[in-house]
């Protein structure tokens, strides 16, 4: 360690004796009596509490008030040498209620403004100090002067030690910890903390807290209880787990573990924690302080910190996109150490506090030798003095733990306390003007001994075994991140998996739902053309009058086209099976034009008057409507190959068959398109049929109008015509049955006898072509037939043989057609 004797050798001044103006001077400082005789302590001190020792003070400096002191030293902090980077402070603390009054003591010099203090009696000296607190200066005071500025430093990096030394009951805990209505350093400290975070945008923290307490030489975790709580057990009740120990590595520097670390986030939280500690913490009875601390206290507040992104401004989205990208500075790690030691006693009376005592006063002795004979530290900085031994740093844990600070690894910022005996104090508080000297000479050894070559500590990129918890949490935040996105694509896969399932399974299902339509619309048309049907075929009119153009035909039948759609498949509309569209066509003579029991005796064309015309509208309606059915089922010929088609390049198994569906499977395909197929050629096939029907119907009408021209020219002569009996008219074999009403000899008069050979009177009025009926076998819903009245064929007035050839025409051409 690199030592400055010069600037040790100005810094504790023991001033020369005489009349120091006596009493308090100075801010805050209380009058002294004014020239009250203090005493000059010797130029040259030779004795302490702990030890002979002496001083290499010999200047005086002028001294700023103590309120400026460390404002006025802090250019000192960034010399070369570290001048400035150690404070030493007295704080003088008010009387104590049971001083006995009477005053400031005259023999006493406490001068803020010139921060001198010593006793000018026997054995005493005067002292100047960096800062010199009379007992009417608050915690805040002292808190700007002594530590205000360590703790911005340390905010920036460097490692930073305030701690209070004295007497018991002169004030340390009051300094350190303060009340309620004056917190004192750690509570101010944990402000400025926080406020200094806040004022850095540009940089990140993370603080974590650890407090611990020296307590008969063992270190005990003040956090590790949760006082207040439930299970809240005492420290000295506690089953002892793991001892804490004192180790040291490079980075760290010493450090007890194994010690629990609260990571904190707010003041208030930070706050809560220490008086947690506080809490835990030894107390006792002494015969100065009724709740005297018994144990060196130790608050150790890490402070990380990183710039958040070099050349961006903060809270901007660009510094979350860098982060995770890691493009980040090193992280600088500082601690912050506040140490409220337990007190000095010379005596105690309970053995408890004697045992209690001898441990706090061997700890101080080592901490006054430590520091004795840092004067002696060779350059190297090797902990050696000059005669090449230890410094004694590990003779007690308190020096061990404090071996960074007094080595010169960090600023130092020491109160000492002390209290001033009131001029008529009683011979007990007169007996402890010694223990106040001494602390006033372990004050001026440390002022002068003290050397810091605290540096800033380096933004340095943690390993990864490091403690430290900002680059462990990034890199954590990081793999989080990472398992999120990681966790955030495959969902999206998962999700998109199920979508596109879930649209094929749509596109099946609009499949079905599609093919349930079309069987549906194809049904619905079935209805509609069957209603049709059903209305054609209750005409009377198509029975009112009928020829039979059938031979053999044992009725009066009329001419008829039958329709009949059977056996429909229930959902697919398909037929099970056809029947010929036509089934038959008859022509009837029938006997009795009106009275002719049949079914089929009203609708649309039931007057009996239906034209020809009609008819042919009715067989072309018809024949829309297979039309109609056909491009229903070619469209959904055409989905299901398509389906088929998409099903079968994208290699799906085949779903399971839906009841009511169509078969899913390939060969059930197969067979339905072959079947489709069939039924298309089939419907062709009649449609054809009907083609021809309506082309025999159309001659017939022409026929009809031909036969009715010629009869109107023979009408005028005769009304009634002879008719070969044989049923045959015009020589056209019409087959048994008569034609008219009932005047055709050898017919009954329901025309149901055989008319072969008779010669019959038909009216040719009543004659008519027996409506057509079309039998088309489409529907299992009911036997329908569409009955085409050829009522507009008829009335064929057969007069002449040449007028009844229109009628055997209309069954030579049906029959050339296959039609019938
Ligand atoms: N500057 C002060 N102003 C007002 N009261 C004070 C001051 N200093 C100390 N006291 C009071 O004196 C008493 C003892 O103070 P404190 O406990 O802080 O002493 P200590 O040095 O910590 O003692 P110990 O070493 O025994 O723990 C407390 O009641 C405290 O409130």
């Amino acid at each position: 360690m690199e030592r400055s004797p010069s600037h040790r050798s100005s810094r504790a001044k023991a001033l020369p004796t005489g009349n120091m103006g006596g009493g308090f001077t100075g801010e805050g400082a209380i009058s002294g009596g004014g020239s009250g005789g203090y005493l000059s302590p010797p130029h040259s001190r030779s004795s302490s509490a702990q030890g002979s020792y002496s001083t290499n003070a010999t200047t005086v400096d002028a001294s700023p008030t103590s309120g400026d002191e460390m404002r006025g030293r802090s250019s000192e902090l960034d010399g070369p040498e570290g001048k400035g980077n150690v404070l030493v402070s007295v704080r003088v603390r008010p009387d104590a209620p049971d001083s006995g009054g009477g005053g400031p003591n005259a023999e006493w010099v406490v001068d803020g403004r010139s921060g001198k203090v010593g006793y000018g009696g026997k054995d005493g000296g005067i002292y100047e100090f960096d800062n010199v607190f009379g007992p009417n200066q608050n915690n805040s005071q002292v808190y700007e002067s002594c530590a205000k500025r360590l703790v911005r430093r340390v905010m920036e990096g460097y490692h930073g030690t305030v701690f209070a030394y004295g007497m018991t009951g002169t004030g340390k805990t009051f300094s350190m910890q303060g009340i309620t209505s004056s917190p004192g350093v750690i509570p101010l400290a944990i402000n400025d903390i926080f406020s200094f975070i806040r004022e850095t945008p540009d940089r990140e923290f993370l603080l974590r807290v650890s407090y611990l307490e020296i307590y008969n030489e063992r270190i005990h975790d003040l956090l590790a209880s949760q006082p207040g709580g439930a299970g809240f057990i005492p420290l000295d009740q506690q089953v002892k787990g793991e001892e804490i120990k004192l180790r040291e590595d490079s980075k760290r520097g010493v450090y007890a573990t194994p010690l629990k670390e609260e990571i904190v986030q707010s003041p208030h939280q930070l706050l809560k924690t220490i008086a947690r500690g506080d809490l835990a913490r030894r107390t006792g009875s002494t015969q100065f302080n009724a709740r005297s601390s018994r144990s060196h206290a130790v608050v150790q507040i890490v402070v990380e910190s990183r710039d958040r992104i070099p050349g961006t401004t903060a809270g901007g989205g660009t510094m979350v996109d860098n982060r995770r990208a890691g493009i980040t500075g090193g992280v600088r790690v500082s601690t912050l150490s506040l140490i409220d030691l337990a007190g000095s006693e010379r005596a105690a009376e309970n053995k408890e506090r004697r045992q209690e005592g001898a441990h706090i006063n061997r700890s101080l002795l080592t901490l006054g030798t430590v520091i004795a004979r840092l004067s002696s530290v060779d350059k190297e900085g090797n902990g050696k003095d000059k005669d090449g031994n230890h410094l004694p740093y590990r003779d007690s844990k308190l020096t061990r733990l404090l071996q960074p600070a007094l080595s010169g690894n960090s600023l130092v910022s020491i109160l000492c306390t002390i209290a001033v005996p009131p001029a008529n104090a009683s011979a007990v508080n007169a007996a402890h003007t010694g223990e106040t000297m001494n602390t006033l000479k372990f004050a001026a050894r440390a002022r002068n001994n003290i050397v810091s070559h605290a540096k800033k500590s380096d933004d340095s990129i943690p390993d990864a075994g490091s403690r430290v918890l900002l680059e462990r949490y990034r890199m954590e935040i990081m793999e989080l991140r990472q398992q999120l996105d990681g966790q955030k694509r495959k969902e999206e896969t998962e999700h998109q998996d199920l979508i596109e399932r879930e649209e094929k399974q749509s596109e099946r299902h609009s499949e079905q739902l599609l093919e349930i339509q079309l069987a549906r619309t194809a049904l619905k048309e079935r209805i509609e053309h069957l209603n049709r049907l059903i209305l054609s075929s209750k005409s009377s009119g198509v029975n009112s009058a009928r020829i039979s153009l059938l031979p053999n035909s044992g009725h009066m039948s009329s001419m008829s086209v039958r329709s009949s759609i059977s056996n429909l498949h229930p959902l697919n509309g398909r037929p099970f099976s056809t029947s010929s569209g036509v089934s038959s066509v008859s022509t009837a003579i029938n006997g009795n034009n009106s009275d002719v029991p049949d079914d089929d005796s009203s609708g649309e064309y039931g007057d009996g008057n239906a034209t020809l015309g009609s008819q042919v509208r009715a067989l072309l309606a018809d024949v829309a409507d297979k039309n109609r059915y056909i491009a229903t089922l070619e469209k959904r010929l055409l989905q299901a190959r398509r389906s088929s088609q998409s099903r079968t390049s994208m290699g799906f198994s085949p779903p399971q068959k839906i009841p009511g569906s169509f078969s899913q499977s390939d060969t059930g395909m197969e067979m339905l398109l072959k079947e489709r197929d069939e039924e298309i050629v089939e419907l062709r096939a009649r449609l054809d049929d009907k083609e021809k029907m309506v082309t025999a119907l159309r001659n017939a009408a022409r026929k009809r109008d031909a036969a009715e021209v010629g009869h109107r020219g023979t009408q005028r002569n005769s009304k009634t015509a002879s008719v070969d009996g044989c049923g045959s008219i015009g020589g056209a074999s019409i087959g048994s049955g008569s034609i008219g009403g009932g005047n055709i000899g050898g017919v009954d008069p329901g025309g149901r006898g055989p008319g072969v050979g008779v010669r019959a009177r038909i009216s040719m009025d009543s004659v008519s072509v027996a409506p057509l009926r079309t039998k088309a076998s489409m529907d299992s819903v009911a036997p329908l037939r569409t009955r085409a009245s050829m009522d507009s064929v008829a009335p064929l007035n057969v007069k002449t043989r040449g007028s009844t050839d229109s009628a055997a025409s209309v069954a030579e051409s049906a029959e050339e057609d296959g039609t019938f």
